[in-house]
């Protein structure tokens, strides 16, 4: 696959980000239409526009900043979607999450893989393989650390019992949902329904039998996409974007080993359980809140009853799991 140079430039996405000014030439797109990016491939954006799949390049205007799937994109120029048309993403629209995965030995910088998603789903199988509640952890850890929801979606219900799992996650608010092959798919609809969800989970936990079930033309519509880039069927590392047919989208991640935990803090994971956040502003200054804290006011809410203590055991678990050297 051929590396994006410009992806190198997604920490600019950053909060600190110094800007650059704009200069007073700059054109002025606002008025280009709105289109959101489904995958990436080979440097051929395809990006849906109303009903229209399009394939469109990066504008040179962009300079480096890197263009994500998730993104919403301002495209001018040929935006018919006619076959061999090429339209220009102009501009990207401030980002409302970002999801990243991890430096690793292939690529050292942390990247964003997904943007503005409102939902990572966690897949883990219930049997073959058996769910590793660890990396499900860390999973965690990166839909909080990007201010995405979680969900556990845990498959293969016919060949493992949940309740081992469920008791791990309850205590954390997490939602957890049941599936299995040719199962009711009722509930999982019902949370995917007019959301944008991430899906992750190693291989073999049957994601791909879970969108298919969700989104019956998802095959076809995968290669689809490949026509429409004219580039041909093969197995596309970047994530797609497929839209629900009952409302919302889905994106599919393959070949995601890790998230990018590096840079997570705990100030920002804490936000997401505003009652622990809450007791951890009698902690002292620089407290880390874990098991070895002496003055953690944690362990003080524990005692008084303010907290249950299942909870912050749960919460502590998370905390560690981020410095394992795990895959996700
Ligand atoms: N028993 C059982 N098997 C399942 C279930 N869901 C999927 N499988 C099987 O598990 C295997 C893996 O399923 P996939 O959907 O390909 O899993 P995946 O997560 O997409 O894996 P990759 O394609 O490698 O990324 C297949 O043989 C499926 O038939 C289930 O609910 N129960
Ligand atoms: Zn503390």
């Amino acid at each position: 696959m051929v590396r994006e140079r410009d992806d190198e430039h997604d920490k600019f996405d950053r909060p600190k980000r110094r800007t650059k000014p704009r200069t007073k030439d700059r054109p002025n797109y606002d008025d280009a239409a709105i289109a959101r990016v489904v995958t990436i491939d080979r440097g051929r954006y395809t990006v849906t526009l109303d009903d229209r799949t399009i394939t469109a390049m990066k504008s040179r205007n962009l300079g480096r900043k890197g263009v994500v799937v998730g993104d919403e994109a301002r495209v001018v120029g040929d935006t018919s979607g006619d076959e061999g048309s090429l339209a220009r993403i102009v501009e990207v629209l401030p980002r409302r999450t970002v999801l990243r995965r991890s430096a690793d030995d292939d690529d050292p910088i942390e990247r964003i893989i997904v943007a503005n998603a409102d939902q990572l789903v966690i897949v883990a199988a219930l049997a073959d393989p058996p769910p590793r509640a660890g990396l499900i952890d860390r999973c965690l850890v990166a839909a909080f650390d990007a201010g995405m929801e979680p969900l556990v979606c845990l498959t293969k219900a016919d060949l493992g019992k949940p309740d081992e799992i469920l008791a791990l996650f309850e205590p954390l608010g997490v939602r957890v949902v049941v599936t299995q092959q040719g199962g009711d798919l009722g509930a999982v609809r019902d949370v995917l329904r007019d959301r944008t969800s991430v899906l992750v989970g190693h291989s073999g936990v049957g994601k791909s039998t879970l969108v298919n079930a969700l989104v019956p033309d998802a095959h076809r519509s995968v290669s689809y996409v490949n026509a429409v880039t004219g580039r041909g069927r093969h197995t596309s590392t970047s994530a797609i974007s497929l839209e629900l047919p009952f409302g919302g989208w889905i994106i599919d991640t393959p070949g995601i080993r890790s998230f990018g935990l590096a840079h997570v803090e705990i100030d920002q994971l804490i936000k997401a359980f505003p009652d622990l956040q809450d007791a951890a502003r009698d902690c002292p200054r620089g407290c880390l809140h874990s098991a070895t804290e002496p003055e953690c006011a944690l362990d003080v809410a524990v005692g008084d009853g303010t907290i249950p203590a299942e909870r912050l055991v749960s919460f502590r678990r998370i905390l560690a799991s981020m410095s394992t050297k795990d895959d996700y």
